[in-house]
């Protein structure tokens, strides 16, 4: 079949256009939050794989943590255990812990580990009770006010993080190894919790201190009123778009992760479109990428990338 010059040419293009990026983030941690469509569709799937085993190959040090909602909830009505969210985060009894400790922990994460290693990667699946990886401690959450005193709610086994055990990551650092971590956390007393993906995603990239946070989900990016995509925000812009109703609902603690990212020693954070095919590396080795990028301000690079982002998303 004679070469087709047209087309050769593209791939060299693309290929020049990511040197620049793979010479930058050559060593660079990046913890990736891999959920939604990209975790269900088979195409997706695999080109997700793909991108992950990529990075670990031109020598980046990819960190997956997985979500699993929608499993848990199939899992869960095949039971007949009924499940209840208070602000976004699953009610979580003895019961209901056994079961997202068996998708998370069992079949969601060894199904991301098969197929990283089917695309020529060597991955290790790891719950946050391997090596004490994640140090929980259960959450209580404030509900609106009730007579004018706080009230507290009990979401049962649910915990936030209260600390991260790096030393396992730390060796997979230097090593073929690419860390896939479910979203499960122990105290001292070897109680077992269920925390948010995003949450333990966004923990892990602040003590690894990433280069980059990376949130996949089922919308094209953070938008604003007119629903157009915001293309990049620093923090005080991701403020203002909170505090108009903008941003609501499950972006809310989306956002919140990737500005508490930034805000501590991470570089950038990504809201990205998991629905389109590679969009992991889209956002890596491209100059467009494929969602929002959030950046603090005190970043003086990203910031001024993220600034003329949100210019230019405004005309
Ligand atoms: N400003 C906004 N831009 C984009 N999506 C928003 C915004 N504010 C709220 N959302 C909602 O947040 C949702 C994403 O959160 P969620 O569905 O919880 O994500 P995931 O399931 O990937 O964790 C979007 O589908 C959208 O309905
Ligand atoms: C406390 C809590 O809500 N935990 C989540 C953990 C999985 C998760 O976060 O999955 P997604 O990212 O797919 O939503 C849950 O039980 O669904």
């Amino acid at each position: 079949m004679p070469l087709d010059f047209a087309a050769a040419k593209n791939i060299a293009n693309v290929l020049t256009e990511s040197l620049p990026y793979i010479q930058q983030f050559t060593g660079s941690t990046i913890v990736v939050k891999y959920g939604g469509n990209a975790m269900t569709d088979e195409k997706l799937k695999n080109s997700f794989a793909r991108d992950i085993v990529l990075m670990k190959l031109v020598g980046m040090n990819p960190v997956v943590v997985h979500g699993g909602g929608p499993q848990i909830g199939s899992l869960l009505e095949r039971l007949n255990i009924q499940s209840e969210f208070i602000d976004g985060q699953r009610v979580t009894d003895s019961q209901t812990m056994d079961v997202v400790e068996m998708v998370l922990g069992g079949l969601v994460n060894q199904e991301i580990v098969a197929m990283l290693n089917k695309n020529g990667g060597k991955a290790i699946g790891i719950t946050g009770k391997d090596g004490n990886l994640i140090r929980a401690e259960k959450l209580m959450k404030k509900s609106a006010q009730d007579n004018g005193n706080d009230k507290m709610l009990d979401l049962g086994q649910v915990g936030s993080v209260k600390s991260i055990n790096t030393e396992v990551l730390r060796m997979m650092e230097h090593s073929d190894f690419i860390p896939v971590i479910a979203p499960i956390g122990v105290d001292e007393t070897g109680a077992t919790y269920n925390i948010n993906a995003d949450t333990v995603a966004g923990e892990i990239a602040k003590v690894l201190h990433a280069e980059k946070l990376m949130l996949l989900t089922n919308i094209e990016g953070v938008k604003n009123k007119a629903g157009k995509v915001l293309t990049g925000l620093s923090t005080s812009q991701v403020d203002e778009l909170i505090m108009d109703g903008t941003i609501y609902g499950g972006m809310l603690p989306k956002i919140r992760c990737a500005l508490d990212a930034v805000n501590h020693d991470v570089t950038s954070a990504h809201i990205i479109d998991g629905r389109v095919e590679h969009a992991v590396l889209l956002e890596i080795f491209t100059h467009t990428g494929v969602g929002t990028l959030i950046s603090n301000s005190s970043n003086v690079a990203e910031a001024a990338k993220a600034a003329a982002l949100y210019q230019s998303d405004q005309q």
